[in-house]
């Protein structure tokens, strides 16, 4: 019988265990994600942060443990579920912006807003709003091959923010840029995320980066280490290991 995940996490995790054809990728990791915070999670290449990310996103099963979201399992949803979780209540960016190479930025935008069951007339001036907001609202009506990787970086993010999700799930968005183009592109992540209270969950492998974060965990080899940074926003720092 499972004691009850706490009621400020948005996302709570127990135990989680996950291998990828039979390679170890988490050896049992227990994390509280609060809602609205601003969590990074870093670690070196193949310490496990993409199959934890891919597991608080309900994109992969977990082999064993624990996922709950908003006090409800994730871990004993079935794929359709855990499709339909993803689909409403979660938003993600990767490192490479997989945008839809027919429509143009404002499109790209604008499409989960319609498949959510918008109208178009308010999915395209939500849409235009994100592209101002990130900065790129001259490229609404360019398409992704006429754009540079910054920009179509940061209509990925417009994207993946604009129907509000709960919680943006962001995996290593920045490695592909240069240096300036990072910070420019992780603070303004950042900043929208906080001022639309979304809960972002970051992980990155530059340990720099996690500097924005109000919390940050290590991951080695699939296994959390001793939280490395704390910046609480008026809420009690918590232990990663709950
Ligand atoms: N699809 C897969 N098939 C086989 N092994 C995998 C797969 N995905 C990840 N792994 C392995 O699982 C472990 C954790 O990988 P993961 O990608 O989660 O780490 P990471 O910290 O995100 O690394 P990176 O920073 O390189 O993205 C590594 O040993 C990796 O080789």
């Amino acid at each position: 019988m499972s004691a009850a995940p706490p009621d400020n996490d948005v996302l709570w995790a127990r135990g989680i265990v996950k291998s990828h054809h039979g390679t170890p990728a988490l050896r049992g990791v227990t994390i509280g994600v609060r809602t609205g915070e601003v969590l990074a999670i870093t670690g070196p290449r193949g310490s496990g942060k993409s199959t934890l990310l891919g597991c608080l996103s309900a994109l992969l099963p977990v082999d064993d443990g624990e996922i709950w979201f908003n006090s409800s399992p994730v871990h004993t949803l079935t794929r359709t579920g855990r499709e339909r979780l993803r689909r409403d209540r979660f938003g993600f960016v990767g490192s490479e912006p997989h945008l839809v190479p027919e429509l143009t930025a404002r499109e790209n935008v604008a499409l989960p807003l319609l498949l959510a069951g918008a109208g178009h007339k308010a999915a395209r001036n939500s849409a235009a709003e994100w592209l101002e907001r990130l900065d790129v609202a001259d490229c609404a009506t360019l398409r992704p091959g006429e754009l540079v990787q910054s920009q179509r970086q940061r209509i990925a993010v417009a994207r993946a923010l604009a129907p509000l999700p709960s919680v943006v799930f962001a995996d290593d968005p920045t490695a592909p840029l240069h240096r300036e183009a990072k910070d420019q592109l992780l603070r303004i992540l950042v900043t929208a995320a906080r001022s639309h209270q979304l809960t972002l969950v970051l992980a990155t492998h530059e340990p720099e980066l996690a500097n924005v974060a109000d919390r940050t965990l290590a991951l080695v080899d699939g296994r959390l280490a001793a939280p490395v940074a704390s910046v609480p926003r008026g809420v009690s720092p918590v232990s990663a290991g709950r």
